[in-house]
């Protein structure tokens, strides 16, 4: 890095539908001009070419297995190292990779958004604030089925089936229990103006003064 200093890691979780991407993009925003990425952790679930569609549908995205973590560390340590990334695409309506990669150049502030980020200690390690965004259960089913169906390609009957049998009980079992490694609980996620401000300062003084 230029000014010698190691670049900063924010890591924001919460539940599917909670808020994550749009709090990550409004800090993102809130940076523009500055050198600041953004790494979802959705872009590095494992590589399915080699399963049939139907057999893909059978996967549980929701559980820790479901992600390619080596490599997402691995990145993240290339990046801290000022080193640039292979970044892996995700294509949500054929379930696995796509062919494309997209090469991301290090920056002093890195974003890293995702359901489980906060499962793995050695995520957890690298990260210098960590978020979590605190949204009812009620609210995040609504906002995934007009999600679901409007951008990643599916039908009514199989966002309510995934989410009764596979979304629910895995974000009991893994995703919530990482509540207690944040320093921040933001309630409602993107339009927490007050939540987005408080972080920004912070991330602005550690750009700053280091702390
Ligand atoms: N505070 C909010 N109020 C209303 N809709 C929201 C709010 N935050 C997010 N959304 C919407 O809910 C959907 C899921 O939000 P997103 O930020 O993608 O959540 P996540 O990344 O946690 O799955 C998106 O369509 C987004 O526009
Ligand atoms: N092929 C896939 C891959 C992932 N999902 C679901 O995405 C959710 C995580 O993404 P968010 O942006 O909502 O945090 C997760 O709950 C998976 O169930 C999927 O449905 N299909």
């Amino acid at each position: 890095m230029e000014n010698g200093k190691k670049p900063i890691v924010i890591g924001v979780t919460g539940g599917s539908g909670s808020g994550k991407t749009s709090v990550s993009r409004a800090i993102f925003n809130q940076f523009s001009g500055h050198s600041i990425l953004m790494i979802e952790q959705d872009f590095y679930y494992k590589n399915q070419s080699h399963l049939s569609f139907e057999e893909r549908l059978e996967t549980n995205y929701d559980h820790p297995f479901a992600f390619d973590t080596d490599l997402l560390i691995e990145h993240i340590h290339d990046l801290i190292q000022f080193k640039k990334i292979e970044k892996p695409v995700y294509d949500y309506a054929a379930h696995t990779r796509s062919d494309q990669t997209i090469i991301q150049e290090p920056k002093e502030v890195i974003i890293l958004e995702g359901i489980l980020i906060l499962e793995d200690a050695r995520l957890r390690d690298l990260m210098d604030i960590k978020v979590y965004v605190d949204t009812d259960d009620d609210i995040r089913i609504i906002r995934r089925i007009k999600r679901d169906m409007e951008e990643r390609g599916r039908t009514l009957d199989s966002v309510i089936e995934q989410y009764l049998s596979v979304v629910k009980p895995m974000y009991h079992q893994f995703i919530e229990p990482t509540k207690k490694y944040a320093d921040i609980i933001i309630p409602e996620g993107g339009q927490n103006q007050v939540a987005i401000d408080l972080m920004t300062t912070k991330i602005g003084s550690i750009l700053t003064n280091g702390k």
